[in-house]
């Protein structure tokens, strides 16, 4: 039975995936590597310096700097994502979601958040969320970024249940192989595709209902 929902934030809850593709497309194009779309999507879910080693190694480029290099150029990232971040308010909450939260919320389900992102708590205030997510994951705390099932493990132990009592969303296809490592039931949101990996698939956050996931469980027949 399930008892418990894990969030991703990023692309699930907030619309802050495109902010933190400009800011990496912009380092990109400072360091000479090509952005391309399969980049963008590699980096979803991916924490702040495994992402700044993916666009490196794309380009060739990762053993032409020191790490503290790497870490100034991650934080240039860091400081044009939070510089779009800026002007954000709750109509950057994705359509369908505040519903669903406070909806899981009245149904007396527990709520995590297992998100990569540093900067989850600055984005939660901004969208007036926080005080639904209380159980959140610091990601500096993980050993293992995503695809590693350890958020999202982490993120059914903070709510004192079993990996089998929870579902995860996530937008990303390294969230949604966390989310399975975990042993939790995977809801994709976002291409099938890509996110073929995932238990349940919705293509966009909208059709994130109880009921929808009921009905899908039903078909699984879980
Ligand atoms: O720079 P933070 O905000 O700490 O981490 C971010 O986390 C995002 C996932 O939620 C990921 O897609 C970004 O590449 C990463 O920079
Ligand atoms: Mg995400």
């Amino acid at each position: 039975q399930i008892k418990g929902f894990v969030f991703d934030l990023d692309g699930v809850i907030a619309d802050t995936s495109i902010y933190h593709g400009k800011a990496w497309h912009q380092l990109a194009d400072e360091l000479g590597v090509t952005w391309t779309e399969q980049l963008g999507n590699d980096l979803k879910g991916v924490s702040r310096m495994d992402s700044l080693e993916l666009i490196l190694k794309t380009g060739g480029k990762e053993n032409d700097y020191t790490l503290e290099e790497k870490e100034k150029y991650a934080a240039e990232k860091n400081t044009n994502y939070l510089n779009l971040l800026k002007d954000m308010d709750q109509s950057a909450i994705l359509p369908g979601m505040a519903d669903f939260i406070r909806s899981l919320e009245e149904h007396d389900y527990k709520l995590s958040l297992a998100s990569a992102s540093k900067n989850s708590p600055l984005v939660l205030e901004q969208l007036g969320l926080a005080q639904y997510f209380k159980n959140r994951i610091d990601p500096s705390t993980l050993k293992h970024g995503k695809p590693d099932p350890e958020i999202f493990a982490r993120g059914a132990e903070v709510l004192g249940l079993k990996p089998e009592e929870c579902i995860g969303l996530e937008d990303a296809s390294a969230g949604v192989k966390s989310i399975n490592g975990a042993g939790e039931l995977s809801v994709g949101i976002g291409d099938p595709e890509i996110l073929h990996e995932a238990d349940i698939n919705f293509t966009d956050t909208s059709q994130v209902t109880l009921d929808n996931i009921k009905k899908a469980m039903d078909v699984m027949e879980m």
